[in-house]
């Protein structure tokens, strides 16, 4: 039976133990370019199978919080190229959550202060984090404008130019967020698209933007070194689909052929309850609708894992299990889950924001 401290293949990525640090905004990129104390924060939890890097922006009209690092622009390049040198000379591997927003935005962070662009002209009911007075406060995100069909292809663009540069920025692949009510995910669901186009009302056409992302990425630097994150039935940012199972069937099974190194399933609300009464979801079925259809990427699970939880995952099928909060306050996670060592607590107050406290000052066992 599988170990979460056994090796496990995802594509292209030879990881050294089936534990993934998660996708972590922590808003630490003043004018979204990475820092050195970023680079010290990602080696310090290098030991993690995979560290899937805070989502970074695709684009300057893909930004969505104050600063949350891009893949766009020279010195956010050279900030990630000291990034990944540190944790590759560490013995870690790392990938890019690549990243549009769409709606879950202000004016004050869009270019020339303009409306978020969106599947449709519908706010989210949700905050973002602006930067006030040198202080994070989450503010109400703006009222974003329908982007039109012609501006698509420039976005699927963008994805396919940030994938190209994470690799020349020594990446050793990127995630495509799709998860979390964000722009991709905006697309795939009923709540955020009311559009009567090729992009929407039926799932094939809602599914659509996803899968020529996906496509594009996958032809741009290969499919064994991308991953995508999904999250079928999270609350997060205002989302909502009427039939989530039929979607992610549909979705997963045309994802199956591109040959991704895995797929990351948030499981329930993102951050919050795995079990949600009002939106039930059968995540082995959706495992097994990808496998029948040849899907052989990795299967990655989130949301809320212990030392318990995820030793049943991976004994159940689950091939990665990613942890977020817990690798915040615990660099040396791997060693800790190991040994069933106590775990440092997060505080919550510097989770957003802010600099070496609550963010490279954790302790490690030893
Ligand atoms: C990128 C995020 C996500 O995927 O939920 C995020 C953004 C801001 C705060 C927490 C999380």
């Amino acid at each position: 039976m599988s170990s979460l401290f056994e090796p496990v293949q995802a594509g292209d990525l030879q990881l050294a133990n089936r534990i993934a640090m998660a996708p972590l905004t922590r808003n630490r990129a003043p004018n979204a370019i990475p820092t050195p104390l970023m680079a010290t924060y990602y080696t310090q939890r290098a030991s993690a199978g995979l560290l899937i890097t805070e989502a970074t922006a695709i684009s300057p009209q893909a930004q969505g919080y104050a600063d949350v690092p891009g893949l766009y622009g020279t010195e956010q390049l050279d900030g990630w190229k000291r990034v990944t040198s540190a944790v590759h000379a560490a013995g870690g591997k790392i990938v890019v959550q690549l990243w549009h927003v769409g709606r879950v935005s202000h004016t004050e962070l869009q270019p020339d202060n303009a409306a978020p662009v969106a599947p449709s002209a519908i706010r989210a009911k949700t905050k973002t984090v602006l930067i006030k007075d040198g202080v994070p406060t989450f503010t109400e995100t703006s009222m974003p404008r329908a982007l039109e069909l012609e501006e698509l292809p420039g976005i699927v663009q963008d994805y396919r130019h940030a994938a190209r540069n994470a690799i020349a920025c020594g990446f050793d692949g990127v995630e495509i967020h799709g998860a979390n009510g964000y722009l991709l995910d905006q697309f795939l669901k009923t709540g955020a698209n009311q559009r009567t186009d090729d992009y929407g009302g039926s799932i094939k056409n809602r599914a659509r933007l996803m899968l020529e992302v996906a496509r594009a990425i996958v032809d741009e630097i290969g499919g064994g070194r991308t991953g995508i994150r999904l999250s079928p039935v999270t609350p997060a940012n205002d989302i909502a689909d009427e039939n989530p199972q039929q979607l992610f069937d549909y979705l997963l099974a045309q994802l199956a052929p591109l040959g991704l190194a895995y797929v990351h399933v948030i499981e329930g609300a993102t951050g919050g309850p795995r079990e949600l009464p009002d939106r039930p979801f059968d995540y082995a079925a959706l495992k097994t609708v990808y496998r029948k259809a040849g899907g052989q990427g990795a299967w990655m699970v989130n949301n809320a894992y212990d030392r318990a939880l995820a030793d049943a995952a991976v004994a159940a099928g689950a091939d990665i299990v990613a942890f977020g909060r817990p690798f915040i306050a615990n660099p040396d996670l791997v060693t800790r889950l190991e040994k069933n060592a106590p775990l440092n607590e997060p505080d919550r107050a510097t989770f957003y924001g802010g600099g070496a406290a609550g963010y490279t000052d954790y302790p490690t066992l030893y």
